[in-house]
């Protein structure tokens, strides 16, 4: 049987780079194997966009510092986002109004209610001062912190409604998640040290980023390896699938607690962990990508950004490409119900055609016919996909105390991997990707924790 110092699960970023960082610190024989039939994993493009386009942007923050090295080792190129001040965003409330700002993100509310509002993201800021960011379930206050949902936090400090809503409507559009259902220390960590305000993104192509990794590391990446059993004891794993089998001495396990979730694992990992796994929380986000002739919209003195409070979308980018003439256009429709603010009813996600119409139906009553005939429109259809095509993984009250100190704790030979094991404020991001596989792998190459 073959066998390898080193068998990496799962090609996306976080087992990329996991490879990266292996190779640099001397280890002679890595695999990466990969159950779909490319590497690149969530930071690939889902199929080539049309007509030559560069796919979709992925965005990363100025302290991304380990993306953003691996981006510039590898010769791909991180732009700042144009921002045209002369261009205004759009805010389209529930009977078609709109409302224009060239604030991002527009607020339609009272000065009066905007004041308040800096008040309670001042307390929030001063709140996540006391976390601990590598390991926010070690904080002071953890465990009141996640016993708490946002919405409760927020109905102790306020009872306006007007404020409440515009107060999740941010932090909705930050976490990817209703307030009723997030937990308030994982927010505060996912905020960061220095919550955002207003600190314009870079973007990247990561399709290019995760092409450039995996050619690097040659055909030490086997795409269409699925693994659906792993054995491991008397110093040695075994890895097995429909391609066969092989051994290592060391496993990273590189992709999502949801699907690391469908490994067979014997002897069985500890009950704790399998837990972990079985409850991972999903976000519930439809990303379409919408590609026009041109970008329209500018010439009405638009930016693209777009905040439609029926929810399909919940919000719009603009994300054409730098030199080309096409304009894009990136929708998000977040599926957790209508009851909460920016929610779609969760019908969409069941129905990509419904969705299309609905979507395309809003964007054209604001923006006019030429917004109903689009060169092409991508979005994911459901269980087209077996493994995890989530944004990130909000969590809701008491998971992070009860599975945090889980979630990057090895097994014997096995070893955690993906962005969802990373530290905060970057867990769920490229970079989070990132971290993770370098960690994973020190954890490797550290003698002590090889036993050696
Ligand atoms: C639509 C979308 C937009 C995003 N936009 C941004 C953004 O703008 N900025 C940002 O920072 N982040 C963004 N993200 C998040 C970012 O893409 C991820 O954090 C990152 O790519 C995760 O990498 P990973 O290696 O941790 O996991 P993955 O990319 O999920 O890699 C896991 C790999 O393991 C493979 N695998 C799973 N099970 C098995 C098995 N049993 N056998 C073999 N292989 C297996 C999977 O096929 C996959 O390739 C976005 C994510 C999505 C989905």
């Amino acid at each position: 049987m073959e066998h390898s110092n080193v068998v990496i699960v799962g090609a996306g970023l976080s087992g990329l780079a996991a490879a990266w960082r292996l190779r640099a610190g001397g280890v002679r024989s890595v695999v990466v194997l990969e159950g779909r039939v490319a590497p690149g994993g969530r930071a690939a493009a889902v199929s080539p966009p049309p007509d030559g386009l560069p796919p979709a942007s992925m965005y990363a923050r100025r302290s991304d510092r380990d993306l953003l090295e691996l981006a510039a080792a590898l010769d791909v190129p991180v732009d700042e986002l144009p921002d045209d001040p002369g261009l205004s965003d759009l805010r389209i409330d529930e009977d078609g109004g709109t409302e224009a700002s060239d604030e991002h993100m527009p607020l339609g509310a009272s000065w009066w209610t905007l004041l308040r509002n800096e008040w309670i993201l001042g307390r929030v800021a001063r709140l996540a001062e006391g976390v601990d960011f590598a390991e926010p379930w070690r904080s002071a206050d953890a465990e009141h912190l996640d016993a708490l949902t946002v919405r409760g936090w927020l109905r102790s400090h306020t009872s306006d409604p007007d404020l409440l809503e515009l107060v999740e409507e941010q932090l909705t559009l930050a976490a990817a998640l209703p307030a009723d259902r997030m937990s308030m220390l994982w927010l505060l960590a996912h905020l960061g040290p220095e919550p955002d305000r207003g600190e314009r993104p870079l973007r990247l192509d990561a399709d290019l980023l995760v092409r450039r990794l995996a050619a690097r590391a040659g055909d030490a990446v086997r795409p269409g390896h699925h693994v659906s059993r792993i054995e491991h004891g008397d110093g040695r794993v075994r890895l097995s699938g429909d391609w066969g089998s092989l051994s290592a001495d060391r496993v990273v396990v590189a992709c999502p607690p949801s699907d690391a979730g469908r490994l067979e694992v014997a002897p069985p990992l500890p009950a704790s962990r399998r837990r972990l796994q079985r409850q991972w929380p999903q976000a519930e986000v439809i990303r379409t990508e919408i590609v026009y002739w041109r970008p329209f919209w500018r010439g009405f003195g638009l930016s693209g950004e777009m905040h439609f409070d029926d929810g399909v979308p919940a919000w719009t980018v603009d994300d054409s490409p730098p030199g080309a003439s096409q304009g894009r256009l990136v929708a998000h429709t977040y599926t957790f119900g209508e009851a909460d603010p920016l929610g779609a009813d969760q019908s969409v996600a069941d129905d990509p055609e419904r969705h299309r119409a609905l979507l395309l139906e809003n964007l054209s009553g604001v923006l006019g016919p030429l917004a109903a005939n689009p060169v092409s429109l991508r979005q994911p259809l459901p269980d087209a996909d077996p493994y995890s095509r989530a944004y990130q993984s909000p969590m809701p009250p008491g998971f992070l105390t009860e599975f945090g100190p889980l979630l990057r704790a090895p097994v014997g030979p096995l070893h955690w991997a993906a962005t969802e094991t990373a530290v905060f404020p970057c867990n769920g991001t490229l970079d989070g990707a990132v971290r993770s596989g370098y960690r994973a792998a020190d954890e490797v190459l550290d003698p002590t924790a090889r036993g050696a």
